[in-house]
């Protein structure tokens, strides 16, 4: 090996005697002779790196070069999909399309902005899903109690804290988690409705079940989504029991639910413990009388209030009117995990704007993924992050405090900001 690096690096120049050309003497015909082919040639480090292994055996060149022939159809398909993705984009742009990106940490409120802009543009598809959406009404409903029994086993009430009134109170409690324990049992089949095809949903424990797009229409084939009527019509069927299971389950034990829920000291649990619940819980359990009724689908308030976690990337298309012409949009929803951010990059480059959430309630709460992390500390490293994304220059970008409610709410009950 030295010896030929030696020959080759020596120089001079020899004339090809077929060609007529010049060239380096190691190239010339005598010196090919002694050298290997260009393939091996280890001028070309790359050359150098895939020549054949010394002493290759027979049955070794066959299963080398299947596999060289493997890696070349899969490197041709990737370069084909990349060229077919490259001229979608190419049309998109000549027809003036917009793709919006929502963009924001967990829970910023994407995916509720995202039912925004379908029930303003599409609400027919909206109302199409409204019966998918009773399942994760019940999935929040079964989650919020399971998170306060589970804070109860975790932090048992302590009798001496207790007045007469509530002396009996442990006792109840113990009657209530039996009682309520068919509900909780439901959850693995809950979640188990959201897988889409092959893709499983995945039960993220305390931070809930992560979804693939396409989820709504899994749900909807579903045996206990029920046909329903327009938004502003009345359920037709408001005596008869719910065919889901669940609603079944939640109409049987609405008042032990309400029980549980209006007792003080689980409002006493809750801030002491600093149990986090979603959003959404003080919504839907001081209503559950209305959601544990039969007939019960979804209203739109509902539809915006109820929480599932976004996994990777999901499109969804609106025909915007502006001025004299409908323009077509691709509003793209992701997920805010940590763990998710990396799919967003793709999507950056024929981007036209980001949206970015900031729930600006989240001052004194941390990341689910990381409890060390302040939630508006990591919004702001993001922000500053996409603006200075060089894919992102000529992006328009648009950022919403979200939550603004919720803020307002913490402030009057006394909750300070502070760092
Ligand atoms: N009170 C209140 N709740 C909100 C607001 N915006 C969103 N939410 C609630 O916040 C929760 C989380 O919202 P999502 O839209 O699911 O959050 P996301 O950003 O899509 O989260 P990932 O999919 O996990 O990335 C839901 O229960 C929403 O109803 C708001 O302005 N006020
Ligand atoms: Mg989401």
């Amino acid at each position: 090996m030295l010896s030929q690096t030696t020959s080759r690096g020596s120089g001079g120049i020899a004339t090809d005697s077929k060609s007529g050309f010049l060239l380096p003497k190691y190239m010339a015909p005598s010196a090919q002779s002694r050298h290997p082919s260009s393939i091996d040639a280890i001028d070309d480090p790359l050359s150098f790196a895939l020549r054949p292994p010394d002493g290759e055996t027979e049955e070794e060149r066959k299963q080398r070069l299947a596999k060289e022939a493997l890696d070349k159809e899969q490197s041709n398909q990737i370069d084909e999909e990349l060229r077919a993705e490259r001229e979608t984009l190419r049309r998109r742009k000549a027809a003036g399309e917009v793709k919006l990106l929502l963009l924001g940490q967990a829970e910023s409120g994407k995916s509720t902005l995202q039912k925004q802009f379908q029930l303003m543009h599409c609400p027919v598809s909206l109302d199409q899903e409204r019966s998918s959406w009773s399942t994760v009404v019940y999935l929040n409903i079964v989650k919020a109690i399971r998170a306060i029994l589970d804070s109860f086993d975790k932090f048992p009430l302590d009798p001496a804290t207790l007045d007469e009134s509530s002396s009996t109170w442990p006792n109840r409690l113990a009657n209530l988690k039996l009682r309520l324990s068919p509900l909780l049992g439901m959850e693995a089949s809950l979640t188990s409705r959201f897988s889409v095809g092959g893709n499983k949903a995945i039960s993220g424990g305390k931070e809930g079940v992560l979804v693939h797009r396409g989820w709504q229409t899994a749900i909807k084939s579903n045996p206990f989504s029920k046909n329903h009527s327009s938004w502003k019509s009345a359920p037709t069927d408001a005596n008869t029991p719910p065919d889901d299971p669940v609603g079944r389950i939640i109409c049987a034990c609405k008042d032990d639910v309400k029980e549980l829920w209006e007792h003080p000291s689980v409002k006493e649990q809750i801030r002491t413990r600093r149990l986090r619940l979603d959003d959404g819980t003080d919504f839907f359990l001081n209503d559950i009388d209305r959601i544990g009724s039969p007939g019960y689908l979804p209203s739109i308030d509902d539809i915006m209030r109820a929480r599932i976690r976004t996994m990777g990337i999901a499109e969804h298309e609106f025909e915007v009117s502006m001025g004299s012409k409908a323009v077509r949009w691709l509003l793209y929803d992701v997920g805010g995990a940590r763990s998710q951010r990396n799919s967003w990059i793709p999507y950056f480059d024929d981007a036209t704007a980001i949206i970015f959430l900031a729930p600006i309630s989240a001052f004194d709460q941390y990341l689910d993924e990381d409890s060390r992390t302040n939630r508006i500390d990591d919004s702001l490293q993001l922000f500053t992050k996409i603006c200075s994304h060089r894919l992102l220059k000529h992006v328009h970008m648009v950022l919403f405090l979200n939550k603004t409610d919720l803020l307002k709410a913490k402030l009057e009950s006394g909750i300070l900001v502070k760092r």
